[in-house]
């Protein structure tokens, strides 16, 4: 799947893939032969095998062994809750111990459930199936709190939160950022003359064509609203955000998405780039508390990255639309006088 799409509705029709990890090879093939049955299952003897497979492979569910030589199954629960990837794993306990204490443990390290020794086959496989099902209900309920319904891109909540983590990574260990905002031109006439449906399946296209575009992990596409989209490039300066925008428009030329309104018959996009980089005045001062201070829960500078991208946008709209504008960051002006610069511009 490429970089921060978002449509992984057929990750639901996958067999789920359960984690079992035992230091007896006899109790991983009972539960192996009575959770076959529930999806693709791979095996581990020890708590560190445990943790490697999971970093190769996020699991859906593990069943965890409490008592294992070296590390045990509560140290591996808590590497597992402190790594941001495997935290929201769901981990049930599976123990010879049926004492209340290993229960209390193992559920207030943030396991799931706890199954006790002998293991009884049906009881094992009914309550992995209830961890499944509700771990696929939070997985959807997140994909749709995360993705824009008509495109699949990331919605905006996501490309806030991502600019926010993303600025701040940037300020403290020197890393060149980059934002493009697009905007489709004269869509409104777009809309108008080809209808809302035609409009719809256009603003797909536009997505996908991003998406084709920003192909680094690290990358993300989002709908920012309407016809406008947002792309998040980490790690990138100037001259690598300046050609992707040239690749954006290139590539939506060549889709030739024929607009009857338009004296050049095809739709096009304005692009407005914004850069921090080693280039930005103020780029070597330390991050003030000022710019890390929050208004509406995002960050000052993710607001300046954001009202920098916009007036490039804004000027690429203002001197003739279907071109790319660039604007580099410039971290000496005050914030206040960056917020309202679009708006001078105007009067
Ligand atoms: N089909 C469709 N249209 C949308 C959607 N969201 C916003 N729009 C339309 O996008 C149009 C945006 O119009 P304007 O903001 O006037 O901009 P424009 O016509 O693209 O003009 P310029 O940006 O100046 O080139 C409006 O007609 C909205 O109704 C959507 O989800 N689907």
């Amino acid at each position: 799947m490429k970089a921060g799409m978002f449509d992984m509705r057929f990750l639901d029709t996958l067999p789920a893939s359960i984690l079992l990890v035992d230091d007896d090879p006899i109790v991983i093939q009972v539960l192996g032969k009575a959770l076959a049955e529930l999806g693709r299952l791979r095996f581990a003897m020890n708590g560190e095998q445990a943790l490697n497979l999971c970093r190769q492979s996020v699991p859906d569910l593990v069943l965890l062994d409490a008592e294992m030589p070296g590390m045990s199954g509560f140290e591996v629960l808590q590497t597992m809750k402190a790594d941001p990837a495997l935290a929201h794993v769901p981990v049930v306990f599976v123990t010879s111990h049926s004492q209340q204490a290993m229960e209390e443990r193992g559920l207030a390290l943030g396991a799931v459930d706890f199954i006790a020794k002998p293991i009884r086959p049906a009881i094992v496989v009914a309550r992995a199936r209830t961890q499944l099902r509700l771990k696929q209900a939070i997985d959807r309920l997140q994909r749709l709190a995360s993705t824009d319904g008509l495109t699949g891109v990331a919605n905006r909540r996501i490309l806030d939160e991502a600019l926010d983590r993303e600025w701040r990574r940037s300020r403290r260990g020197g890393h060149p950022l980059s934002l493009l905002m697009l905007d489709i031109d004269h869509f409104k006439l777009y809309n108008d003359s080809c209808g809302h449906l035609m409009g719809d399946r256009c603003l797909v296209a536009v997505a996908q064509s991003l998406q084709g575009c920003a192909r680094r992990p690290s990358d993300l596409v989002a709908r920012y609203g309407g016809e406008e989209f947002a792309v998040l490039l980490p790690d990138t300066d100037a001259a690598g955000a300046q050609y992707l925008a040239g690749q954006v428009l290139e590539r939506l030329h060549a889709l030739a998405i024929e607009h009857p309104a338009t004296v050049s018959k095809v739709v096009s996009a304005s692009v407005g780039v914004a850069t921090v980089d080693a280039d930005s005045p103020g780029w070597g001062q330390p991050s003030s508390e000022e710019e890390i201070a929050e208004i509406a829960g995002m960050s000052r500078g993710s607001l300046r990255m954001l009202a920098v991208a916009d007036q490039a946008l804004y000027q690429a709209k203002l001197t003739g639309r279907n071109q790319a504008v660039f604007r580099r960051v410039d971290l000496t002006i005050p914030l206040p006088d960056v917020l309202t610069t679009r708006v001078r511009a105007l009067t």
